[in-house]
């Protein structure tokens, strides 16, 4: 669903800069047309086939009343004929509309769902930086309605500008070939028609913009409350929550009534010309079978072709507001497109060997911003040895999540390097560091699906029996056997259904089975009672064999037996040892340790 803002923002480009944007995005999008060139010709020419089809009925008519009936030839086989005939032109057109129809869907299903597949692969490359200014909420629209209007762009804006643009052009023909002078006196309203047009354009833009406004803030204050749900119930804010609701409704209704009436407006006002028209062409033409200048047949078929005239013209004006959407929707997903991940795998990359890998990590003078002006992180030296458990506290925004984030490499330091087994971590290709380096984040995410795709990743090349081994291994076992249906049981999003330790747990079993030599654990922050706590301490001690590991500790009690814990403050190392040396110096790591053990009232301060 759009945001507010970008839904305000849905109107054409206005400046040089945004309309040369348009340019690029059109022409990113004829990029992936251009395979499917040869359908686009073929609907073309099942278009102008059906409309031929079409349109050569009122001139059958025509040669039956003027060559027929009027002369009093009272010829039945060919009159016959001409219905056999027009009776097959019907089938013609039917069979060359279903045709171009399919063909249309055919290639504009496929366009999309190419584009949509690379909007996803092209979003999924991005770096961190990205998705901390790009809220969610918007990819999510680019990847699914943004895509779904350019769908609507290949089956109906460029559907009717192909076939209600050749029905006009064969139409005028087909007048001016029956009678050049009644033609230009139809002629006549086509200005009246482009300044309704035009007056109404601007008229049903506005009342468009406005509807699609309120309803996607009535979707967005829905999606707030269900997503803050338990919140409203503790606070007992069903009745205020569901009153703003009514208003945000009740605009919506407003608007969307607004719009329907403009639209109303607007097609009956194209009947009423359309009448006139045939009204005043009766008037001439029928003057003009009196005085014998024309044929009754060619006033009949006139009659016809000026009703036809008008529906594609209020087909394509209807298309407009596709059109405007279609512009905006494909100037984002070329925006996206056109941004470039900060952080990149190099050119000329060092070709690692994860399984000989031994683990040994260096920060050398690292500095780092998440903007350019705020260091975090400042000329931070670190050395980890292979197998090392490193245990990092430190105060509220001190920079340890940073500093894990930059040995990802989801960012890239300013200065410095950090390097594993002597490499610089920017000369290794993203997807063999991830390999090398595996993360346990405070929250570990779960996807909706079955246990055993969660610990293995959905990657099939891991064995059902390797799954549960690591699963043995790192205690989840038991508990995954209670459920229902054991290792196929399906959690749901974000893994609710679990609990905290639980979901520890299993991210603990992911690790053993996808085996990094380096892992890092964001501990997590939840309250869990002692024996889940043990469970997972006892969990830790097995993953991190063999690994250098570092841990976020938020419990003293995870990291006592760490070789090495390091105390962070506002993005350096202020206290660095085991745990019996940090206690020795009386700082604020004792501070840290006594108030965990309820020796102290106060907060530790740095
Ligand atoms: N994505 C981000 N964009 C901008 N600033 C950020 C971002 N992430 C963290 N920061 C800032 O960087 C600083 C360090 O944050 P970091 O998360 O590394 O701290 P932390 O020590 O892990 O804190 P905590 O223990 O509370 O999780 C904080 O001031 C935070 O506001």
């Amino acid at each position: 669903m759009r945001s507010r803002k970008e839904e305000a923002t849905m109107t054409l480009p206005k400046t040089s800069q945004d309309r040369q944007s348009m340019k690029s995005s059109f022409r990113f999008l004829s990029g992936y047309a251009k395979p499917h060139r040869f359908t686009f010709a073929a609907v073309v020419f099942c278009a102008l086939l059906g409309i031929a089809a079409d349109l050569f009925q009122p001139y059958l008519v025509k040669i039956a009343i003027d060559d027929n009936l009027m002369i009093g030839k009272n010829d039945y086989n060919s009159l016959l004929l001409i219905c056999l005939f027009y009776v097959g032109l019907s089938v013609c057109s039917l069979f060359f509309s279903y045709l171009q129809n399919n063909l249309l869907q055919f290639a504009g299903q496929n366009i999309v769902a190419k584009i949509r597949k690379d909007l996803f692969t092209h979003i999924f490359k991005q770096s961190m930086s990205y998705y901390d200014r790009t809220p969610s909420g918007s990819l999510i629209t680019h990847v699914s309605s943004d895509t779904e209007t350019l769908n609507q762009f290949f089956t109906q804006v460029l559907l009717s500008l192909v076939r209600d643009g050749m029905t006009l052009i064969f139409i005028i023909v087909l007048m001016y070939h029956l009678d050049p002078q009644l033609t230009l006196y139809s002629m006549i309203v086509i200005p009246i028609i482009v300044l309704i047009a035009v007056s109404f354009r601007r008229y049903m833009r506005k009342t468009y913009q406005l509807s699609r406004t309120q309803l996607s803030q009535m979707v967005a204050f829905a999606a707030e409350n269900l997503s803050g749900m338990h919140l409203i119930q503790a606070f007992h804010q069903e009745k205020e929550q569901n009153n703003r609701f009514m208003e945000r409704n009740h605009s919506y209704f407003r608007a969307n009534l607004r719009e329907i009436r403009t639209n109303v407006w607007f097609n009956r006002s194209f009947d009423i010309l359309g009448n006139i028209s045939i009204a005043f062409i009766t008037w001439v033409g029928g003057m003009a079978v009196f005085d014998k200048t024309i044929e009754f047949g060619v006033l009949y078929a006139f009659i016809t072709y000026i009703r036809q005239f008008f529906q594609p013209i209020n087909n394509i004006t209807q298309q407009w507001n596709t059109l405007q959407s279609t512009t905006v929707s494909l100037n984002r997903i070329w925006h996206v497109f056109s941004t470039q991940p900060e952080v990149k795998d190099k050119d000329q990359v060092t070709s690692i060997a994860v399984a000989d890998l031994k683990g040994d990590i260096r920060f050398n003078h690292v500095h780092f911003g998440y903007l350019k002006d705020r260091t975090i992180i400042e000329d931070l030296e670190l050395h980890v040895q292979p197998g090392e458990m490193i245990g990092i506290v430190g105060t509220t925004g001190a920079g340890k999540s940073s500093l894990i984030s930059l040995l990802c490499r989801f960012y890239d330091v300013q200065e410095g390097s950090i390097e594993i087994d002597g490499t610089d971590i920017r000369d290794i290709p993203q997807a063999v560091l991830h390999r090398m380096v595996g993360l346990v984040q405070q929250e570990p995410y779960l996807y909706a699906g079955s246990i055993l795709d969660n610990v293995r990743m959905f990657d099939e090349t891991i064995s059902r029996e390797e799954v549960i081994e690591a699963c043995r291994l790192v205690g989840a076992d038991t508990l995954i056997s209670r459920l229902k249906d054991g290792y196929d049981s399906r959690i749901s999003e974000r893994g609710s259904g679990l609990s905290a330790g639980e979901r520890q747990l299993i991210s603990f079993a992911r690790i053993i089975v996808f085996k990094p030599k380096v892992l890092i654990l964001d501990e997590a922050t939840a309250n869990l009672d002692s024996q889940t706590e043990q469970l997972i301490q006892t969990a830790l001690q097995i993953v991190a064999e063999g690994r250098t590991t570092l841990v976020i500790a938020h419990r003293i009690s995870t990291i006592l037996h760490a070789n090495r814990i390091l105390v962070m403050s506002q993005g350096q190392i202020v206290e660095e040892g085991n745990h019996a040396e940090l206690i020795a110096l009386h700082g604020y790591y004792e501070q840290l340790y006594l108030h965990s053990q309820g020796n102290v009232v106060s907060a530790p301060t740095m």
